[in-house]
């Protein structure tokens, strides 16, 4: 099944539970606050027209006697304004009204004061009138609702107060737990959306307030740690194991295959921008006989110091390489023409002219025979350059052994 509920944040979930809690224990305090308040305002209200109607017997006793009902009207006028009274009657012993009196105020705020009195005051309080220890008739007020409504409807708007301060507070509050939660996720999240796509094992997670997400924070970084080393690690290796597959042990001299890619790649680019560069093709004379007489390490040592000799007499941007047993050949990119190719080729077989002396005290005359071929002269394309130079080679070879000979004729 499908959840086609939308997605929310950790802030909005934490703020909306923090602002519901807020407000649900406001409401409920407040009720409780509100309600407690208005029982013991009613007991109040109750006494105080008691206390009211007490003495306003006493007071019309003698126009209750003498039937003065101007005088009881005027009693209650006097002594009844702002004693929260909503209604008030004077009755003598028979039950018969002198006089009564209303609350002046009838507008809405007066008939909600008199149905709250009503509804939520004790029956009418009652002063008894006495003459010489006779009944002489009976006070009766009924209370004003009004001072019990202002008091409910400021109660609620203190309510409201706190209830918007309490939300205003929530927020704040679910706000700092947020950070505290929060930015420790995102912390982790960005880490490990930069290990993952940027493969970048270099940042870390900060710590974090809360113990749990410190923890979290510590494993994961403890981890981007052993990843950082073993890709170091896997890295070292890998330069290693390239410079084992495109170097020659011996002389630590580039081998075939990396002086095969160079010699194309060079070849393109002379080939778009008109280039000219060369090969030689260097082969040791008389090695064997070396080997044969000295041994192989001495042959080794041999090999050694003539590709020494060689890289010596070349620019950084040429190349050396080994080819394998006692060859080599260069590379020699850019040249103006045939004639530096020669000139370098030159330098190599007097560079081989000196004598090589070994730790044994074993000297040794190192010579080269080498075949030039130079692009496009000689060669279009890297087979038929190689095998130009390799041909020149012979040629210098069979001719006398360590000079140099440079391919003959245009390869078109
Ligand atoms: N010491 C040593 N000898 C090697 C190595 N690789 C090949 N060789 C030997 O190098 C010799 C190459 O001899 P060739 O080039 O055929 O003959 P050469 O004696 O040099 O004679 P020319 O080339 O005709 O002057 C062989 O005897 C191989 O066994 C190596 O890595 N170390």
């Amino acid at each position: 099944m499908r959840d086609t509920t939308a997605p929310s944040t950790l802030g909005g979930v934490v703020r909306r539970a923090y602002r519901r809690m807020a407000w649900v224990s406001v409401t409920v305090a407040g009720t409780l606050v509100l309600l407690a308040g208005a029982v013991a305002l009613r007991v109040y209200i109750d006494n105080n027209l008691r206390l009211v109607a007490r003495s306003l017997a006493y007071t019309v006793e003698a126009a209750v006697v003498f039937g003065d009902r101007e005088n009881i009207r005027h009693t209650l006028d006097t002594m009844l304004a702002g004693e929260g009274v909503a209604h008030a009657r004077v009755l003598d012993s028979r039950g018969n009204v002198l006089a009564q009196w209303r609350h002046g105020d009838q507008g809405l705020a007066g008939e909600v004061g008199v149905w709250l009195g009503r509804h939520m005051l004790s029956d009418p309080a009652v002063g008894v009138i006495r003459n010489d220890g006779e009944l002489a008739g009976r006070v009766e007020l009924s209370g004003d609702g009004r001072g019990l409504l202002e008091f409910l409807l400021s109660g609620m708007a203190v309510l409201l107060v706190c209830m918007a301060i309490s939300g205003a507070a929530g927020v704040l509050l679910s706000r700092r737990m947020l950070s505290d939660i929060v930015t420790p996720l995102q912390s982790l999240a960005e880490v490990a959306r930069a290990a993952r796509h940027e493969r970048d094992l270099t940042l870390r997670v900060p710590p974090a307030r809360i113990v749990e997400l410190r923890a979290l924070g510590d494993d994961v970084n403890s981890l981007l740690d052993e990843l950082q080393q073993r890709q170091a690690h896997l890295q070292l290796q890998n330069t290693a194991l390239t410079h084992q597959a495109n170097h020659d042990s011996l002389t630590g001299l580039p081998n075939r295959a990396f002086f095969e890619q160079r010699l194309q790649a060079v070849l393109q680019k002379a080939q778009l921008e008109a280039g000219i560069f060369a090969v030689l093709f260097l082969d040791n004379d008389h090695f064997k006989q070396v080997n044969d007489t000295y041994g192989h390490e001495v042959g080794d040592a041999l090999l050694v110091a003539v590709a020494q000799r060689i890289r010596s007499q070349l620019r950084e941007s040429d190349l050396v390489a080994r080819l394998g047993g006692d060859e080599f050949a260069v590379l020699l990119a850019p040249v103006r023409g045939a004639d530096d190719a020669t000139r370098i080729a030159d330098k190599i077989i007097h560079a081989m002219a000196s004598p090589l002396v070994l730790a044994s005290g074993l000297q040794l005359l190192p010579s080269v025979s080498i075949g030039v071929a130079v692009y496009p002269i000689h060669g279009q394309d890297m087979v038929a350059l190689l095998r130009a130079a390799d041909a020149a080679m012979y040629r210098a070879k069979a001719h006398c052994r360590g000079t140099r000979h440079v391919a003959c004729g245009r390869a078109w």
